[in-house]
């Protein structure tokens, strides 16, 4: 398998990105074979390690990119009292409001739900978790990383928090862009306000179904030096190995990071 020839820009996922097929490849916990999905319950420990640093809550989080995922709210909603959710795509957007809404055919996020809450301490509290998500996320909107507002037309109040997860590596087809998103997204959150990525390193493309997309490859330094240049100071980094064998995709480590915005005053 190899990166597609041309870099899968945003109308790309519009065009062909299947949030059922997404679910099923990467959001179980274990696969068909019985094997742990690593990649997955890595991330939800390094979330939850996340959301626990000292400061991190409020009252508004904007999760950016959100996909027709919730595993990346999960730690989030205990520390926020609002969430808006913010895709690109129409289906994804579609997919996330079926599980908002329980209805027939959403995804069923109980067992990652369930995971979550071990970490937390009481896994029987999965259920009244779910419910407290579903009122939670207020909103489900359109937004494009590559523009200066990537809510236009709407204008949202800066948030507390800003989380992103696997997002920008796809949205962005070169770092001068990836640089210019992080700006742009970085606007939506006030001076003082945190934000938390979780990005994959030195990968170049992904893949389930027979569809393919392309991630821009990146360094840790790149990603640490695009934050500083939107603005925010960096609190948390962590690097953490994916082994290689993983048919998926080609991503060499990922990146859980925790930054602060700077008040544009002080420079
Ligand atoms: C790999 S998925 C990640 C979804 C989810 N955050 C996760 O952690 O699994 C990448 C997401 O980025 C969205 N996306 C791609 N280009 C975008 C853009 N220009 N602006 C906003 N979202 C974009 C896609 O629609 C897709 O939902």
């Amino acid at each position: 398998m190899e990166a597609p020839a041309i870099f899968t820009e945003a109308e790309a996922y519009q065009r062909s990105f299947n949030p059922q097929e997404y679910l099923k490849a990467f959001y179980t916990l274990s696969d068909s074979q019985g094997q742990p999905n690593t990649f997955l319950i890595k991330s939800l420990k390094s979330l939850h390690k996340m959301f626990s640093l000292e400061g991190l809550s409020g009252q508004t989080l904007v999760d950016v990119g959100c996909g027709p995922t919730i595993y990346q709210l999960l730690s989030a909603c205990e520390h926020f009292q609002e969430i808006l959710a913010l895709d690109y795509t129409d289906q994804n957007r579609r997919e996330l409001q079926k599980w908002l809404k329980n209805e027939a055919g959403a995804f069923d996020w109980s067992p990652v739900v369930k995971y979550v809450c071990e970490l937390e301490g009481d896994r029987e509290k999965w259920a009244e978790k779910e419910e407290n998500m579903r009122k939670k996320v207020k909103q489900v909107l359109k937004c494009d990383v590559t523009k200066a507002n990537p809510t236009e037309p709407v204008s949202l109040p800066p948030a507390d928090c800003l989380l992103s997860t696997l997002c920008l590596e796809g949205a962005c087809k070169d770092l001068a862009t990836f640089r210019s998103a992080l700006r742009n997204i970085g606007a939506l959150v006030k001076p003082g306000g945190h934000l938390v990525l979780l990005t994959v390193l030195r990968e170049t493309y992904y893949a389930f179904g027979n569809q393919v997309f392309s991630c821009l490859y990146l360094e840790r330094s790149d990603v640490e030096e695009a934050v500083r240049a939107a603005g925010f100071d960096v609190r948390f980094s962590e690097v953490q190995p994916h082994p290689p064998g993983d048919i998926r995709a080609d991503c060499d480590a990922v990146l859980s990071l925790v930054a602060r915005r700077r008040d544009p005053g002080t420079g």
